[in-house]
């Protein structure tokens, strides 16, 4: 039996409108209007996209959303110099920098530049560290969004063998540490591991984050795995167009994985609702609010 589709975009919907009724709630009773600001430098077109896309998510959730537009030549002091502006800004609740950076900008020391407290990516080292320690935190947006989608699977993940492929700061390594929180017994693969199909078979979460187009087969997968795949590779097709490709091949999993994720439609579009969890809880803990129940 063929495995059934995650729907990433109807379970990111769901969330959005979600986030929506309690930012209501909050103007209602408190008077207070969550603010995103979002930071991205030079001109890529992928992050235009991006960018553009948590712009009007933001504003249609109902919350305040600051665009800063920087060419690609700024230098490392001003954009630190932003980014002292908006941990100053009692309207903006969360601070987010696009990226990738151009080169010549330290990404690290602009991250590190954020108050953690509006960290609405998880990637300041206090978040991340307390991520790895079992706290509570802001946890980055791609992984929180890998987690509720198997969670529309699997009610609980306690004692579930996972293995997250992919160890980047953005993705894998957090997504480890969400995995532990909910008692799997997560192995950690990467570029380098030996034996990869055989560690795959074993599990009963797969998730796919090195960006490799296809690298996971249908073969390497245990029946009846979730399988989350969060590569989005584009490749050009015969017409002169592009398409998305993710980390897994797509068509093989579906004849013997239990569930899928697909690309587009999976993971990517949890990344932008996920974030406007993270900035309606970073507004709440920042002003004293109780964390909303979303
Ligand atoms: N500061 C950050 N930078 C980047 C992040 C991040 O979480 N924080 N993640 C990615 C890019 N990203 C958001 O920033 C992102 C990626 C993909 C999608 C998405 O909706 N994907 C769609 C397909 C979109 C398309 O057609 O191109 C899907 O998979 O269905 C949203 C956001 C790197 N940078
Ligand atoms: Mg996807």
């Amino acid at each position: 039996m063929a495995a059934s589709i995650i729907d990433g975009k109807v379970i990111a919907a769901d969330l959005r409108a979600q986030v929506a009724g309690e930012v209501t709630r909050m103007k209602r009773d408190h008077g207070l209007t969550p603010g995103l600001a979002v930071v991205l430098v030079g001109n890529d077109p992928a992050s235009e996209v991006y960018v553009r896309s948590k712009h009007k998510q933001t504003q249609a959730a109902g919350m305040a959303s600051f665009e800063h537009m920087l060419p690609a030549d700024v230098v490392q002091a001003d954009v630190l110099a932003l980014i002292a502006e908006l941990n100053a800004d009692a309207a903006v609740h969360g601070i987010l920098v696009q990226l990738p950076l151009p080169k010549g900008l330290d990404t690290e020391a602009i991250i590190a530049a954020i108050d953690p407290a509006k960290d609405v990516d998880g990637l300041h080292p206090y978040n991340a560290g307390r991520l790895a320690g079992g706290l509570s935190a802001l946890s980055p947006c791609t992984p929180l969004g890998c987690i509720i989608l198997t969670k529309s699977v699997h009610s609980s993940l306690e004692g579930l063998d996972a293995i997250v492929i992919g160890r980047s700061n953005l993705v894998g390594r957090p997504l480890v540490q969400l995995l532990l929180n909910e008692n799997a017994t997560v192995t950690i693969a990467h570029s380098r591991s030996r034996n990869l199909p055989e560690l795959c078979r074993r599990a009963d979460l797969v998730y796919a984050a090195v960006g490799k187009a296809e690298m996971v087969r249908g073969d390497w997968l245990k029946p009846g795995a979730t399988v989350i795949d969060v590569g989005i590779t584009r490749v050009p097709t015969t017409d002169g167009k592009t398409r998305l490709i993710g980390d897994v091949a797509f068509d093989e999993a579906m004849q013997v994985a239990g569930a899928v994720t697909p690309v587009p439609g999976g993971v990517g579009q949890m990344t932008v609702a996920c974030l406007l969890v993270n900035t309606l809880r970073a507004a709440c803990a920042i002003s004293g609010l109780p964390a909303p129940t979303v």
